[in-house]
Order: structure tokens, then sequence, then C-alpha cells
């Protein structure tokens, strides 16, 4: 098995508009920087990922010694679609598809998304919300087409029902908090994870079938040990 990682990473320029009223042109470009030097950080460490590649249109993104395909043009979703063939071609086997505004995610959180997927064939992780996606463990050739962008995390539980797959959904801080919009700059501050609180209660998927709903204590995310992080795969 090869494992590869792909982020893709737009033009940092370009990049975290929603913050524009909170920090300058130059202070998102770094930020964008530095919170992809974090999420390497954490793939390069993971025991279970063999490679890391970005695609972007950016030229001098990293000095690290990972593989860097061109974006082409095609948006999101045309990119990791066409990196996931690139890498395929090159003997990927298996694909982590992460965004790169994760600071919180550790290696641990990576295998673990790793770990479920290979069980499930398919594993997503989606944001505080659950409305988004973050990260996406899948095996090249199952057809899998991602679907980035508003509400993709029920849509990605869709395709992966389409493509015949059941899904593993992994939950944790380090793989549910990104950075988007100004009041997720305070907890970037923080330096440690947070803990997600929350009780399982079915609801329907979009096809029919019953899925646990995660649902979050309203109080603020204690500090807690790593070891009491809640994942979940459906059974
Ligand atoms: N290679 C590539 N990456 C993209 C593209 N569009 C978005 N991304 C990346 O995908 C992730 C999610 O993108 P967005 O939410 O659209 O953009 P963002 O920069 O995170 O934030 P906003 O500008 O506030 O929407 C980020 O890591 C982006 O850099 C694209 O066309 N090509
Ligand atoms: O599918 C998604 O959730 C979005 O592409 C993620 O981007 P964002 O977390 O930067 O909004």
């Amino acid at each position: 098995m090869s494992c590869w990682a792909l982020i893709p990473i737009k033009l940092p320029a370009l990049g975290k508009g929603r913050l524009a009223g909170v920090l300058g042109p130059g202070e998102r470009q770094r930020l964008v920087r530095a919170m992809l030097d974090r999420v390497l950080d954490a793939l390069l460490d993971s025991t279970l990922v063999n490679r890391v590649a970005i695609v972007t249109p950016a030229t001098n993104l990293t000095s690290r010694p990972i593989e860097i395909l061109p974006d082409r043009g095609l948006g999101l979703n045309g990119s990791v679609q066409q990196a996931g063939l690139t890498l395929a071609e090159r003997g990927a086997t298996e694909l982590v598809v992460m965004h790169g505004d994760l600071p919180l995610a550790r290696p641990e959180d990576i295998d673990e998304l790793v770990l479920r997927g290979r069980q499930a064939g398919l594993a997503l992780a989606p944001d505080q919300a659950r409305v988004g996606t973050n990260a996406i463990y899948l095996k090249t050739g199952s057809g899998f087409r991602f679907q980035f962008g508003t509400e993709s995390f029920p849509i990605h539980l869709a395709e992966a029902l389409r493509c015949g797959l059941t899904p593993t959904i992994v939950e944790r801080p380090g793989l549910a908090f990104d950075v988007d919009l100004p009041a997720d700059l305070a907890h970037f501050a923080h330096p440690l994870p947070h803990s997600l609180t929350h009780t399982l209660t079915p609801r329907r998927d979009p096809a029919g079938r019953h899925f646990p709903t995660l649902h979050r204590n309203p109080m603020p995310w204690p500090t807690v040990h790593s070891e009491s992080l809640p994942t979940y795969a459906r059974d």
C-alpha cells in the first residue's frame, strides 16, 4: 500500500478571504503558510502516510521535500480530482485529502483517519459544525468525486453511498477545527487541542439510512488529555 496525503492550496495572496476584515493581505498570507506548516508537520510525522503532495498554483509554498503538483485552474474539486489521478498513476493506492487550514492537526489524528478509512474503505472528517469536510481518506480507483464547497459534508456522505461505500466518520478536534472566520483565530492562538463533548442520536443520512448525529454540548470546549479525544465509526 502506498498512502499519499494531498493538500490543495490556492495562491496564498487569494487565501482566507473571510479574514480580510481582521487581517491584512500579508498577515493572511503568513497565516496560510503557518497553518500549512503545521499540517505538514503532522503529515510528515504520521506513521501511516508515506508521501505528501500539495496541489497548488503557488511556486514557493514550502522548502520541504514534498511533491508539488500543478493546479491547472480546474477549481478546488477539479484540481484535487486531477492530482489524485496523477498520484494514482505514480502508485498511490490510498489518498488522504486534507485542507491546509487545520492548525491543530496531529499525527495521531491522521493515523486514526487512515486506520478507520482502511477498515471502511472511506473516512470523512467533518468540520466542527458538521457542515464542511476537512479531510477524507479514500482508496484510489473508488470513483469517489470530490464535492468540496458549501455544505460538503452531507454531500460527501451521499457521494460515498453512491460509490457503494459506507463511510466512517472521524471526529477529532485536530481534524474538526479549521480557521475560516475571525472567531476561529482565538482558538488558533490556543496551544492545546480541545475536546468535543457530544452524544449520539440517530438521524437519516441523505440516502435515507440512519446515521448518528453528534450534538455538541453548548458549553465551551474544555482542554482534555489526548486519550479522551472522541471518534466514532458507523457500525
Ligand atoms: N489548489 C487549489 N486549492 C484551492 C482552490 N480553491 C481553494 N483551495 C484550497 O482549498 C481549501 C479550502 O478553500 P476555501 O475555503 O475556498 O478558501 P480559504 O482560503 O480556506 O478561505 P476563504 O478565502 O475565506 O474562502 C484551502 O486550503 C484553499 O487554499 C483551488 O482552486 N485550487
Ligand atoms: O468542503 C468544504 O468544507 C470546504 O471546501 C472547506 O473549506 P473551508 O473550511 O476553508 O471553508
